[in-house]
């Protein structure tokens, strides 16, 4: 099967002469659910927005589904959430910020509505609809951009920091949401707890923006040697066991790490 995503020797220097990746190649197959991990300014978010289709590259290529190198006709199948939620949300009210990429796609009325009721009930935005997005706060912000990422159910999710500002409660929302999505994620992100949570892939970009390492979760996220060298912090839970237990007992999540406990003590 096609990959949803290959993206082979991409790099990108940016106008003022800072090269952010460096000949990067990988591919994401359907359904995987994929954390791309770096230090600031390693070059995550641009390599979400060379995978987007939302800058191009100075050189490789991204090629998509049908191994088209199009990304524009592909466009209404990737849902990209980018770091700063202000870049989503342009229109007069939160409603019309969700019903644009339905509309766009030309899902039916009746479907996107229940799609964004849905959404916004989940994401605790039911009662901000009709508020201009500008009047909201961060957070909400943040959870209205996720909801119109969502909303176009688009085949490909390449979410740069989707918690952002996001609270406790919904920061829990969104991950169910993502977790649950049909297709394919990829998230980008500094957190190794938040790739513990998402994703069972973890590629590392080092600090000169190239791809350092490529491997299953677990392999990544207690190998605490490779991830300091690379500004990042293992996730809690690994800090915590990382000497007492082997790497294939560690517990990578909080969830994961009650249970051993749990477990230990009957
Ligand atoms: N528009 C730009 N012009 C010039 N340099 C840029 C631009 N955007 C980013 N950079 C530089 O490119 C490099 C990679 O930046 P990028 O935003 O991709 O990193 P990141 O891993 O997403 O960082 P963070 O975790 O801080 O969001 C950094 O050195 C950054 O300063």
């Amino acid at each position: 099967m096609a990959p949803v995503i290959d993206a082979s020797g991409l790099t990108h220097e940016y106008p003022d002469g800072t090269t952010a990746i460096r000949d990067v190649t990988l591919s994401i197959g359907a359904n995987e659910r994929v954390a791309v991990v770096g230090a600031n300014g390693s070059g995550k978010s641009t390599l979400q927005l060379a995978l987007g289709g939302l800058v191009d590259p100075s050189a490789g290529t991204v090629r998509y589904f049908d191994q088209t190198a199009d990304a524009e006709r592909v466009r209404d199948r990737l849902g990209v959430l980018l770091q700063d939620p202000d870049d989503y949300l342009f229109n007069t009210t939160v409603r019309e910020d969700l019903e644009y990429g339905p509309a766009q796609l030309g899902m039916s009325r009746r479907v996107a509505d229940e799609r964004i009721a849905r959404l916004a009930a989940d994401l605790g935005l039911t009662d901000l609809l009709d508020r201009p997005p500008f009047r909201l706060s961060g957070g909400e912000k943040q959870r209205a951009a996720v909801a119109s990422v969502l909303a176009f159910d688009p085949d490909v999710l390449l979410l740069d920091e989707p918690f952002g500002a996001v609270d406790a409660r919904y920061r829990e929302r969104i991950r169910k949401l993502v977790i649950s999505h049909e297709g394919t994620v990829v998230v980008f992100t500094p957190s190794l707890d938040l790739a513990a949570e998402l994703a069972e892939r973890v590629i590392v970009v080092g600090q000169q923006g190239s791809i350092v390492a490529d491997a299953l979760a677990r392999e990544i996220l207690t190998d605490g040697e490779l991830l300091r060298s690379n500004g990042l912090r293992p996730p809690a839970t690994v800090r915590l066991f990382e000497g007492t237990l082997d790497d294939e007992e560690i517990p990578l999540t909080v969830a994961a790490a009650r249970q051993y406990l749990v477990d230990e003590r009957q």
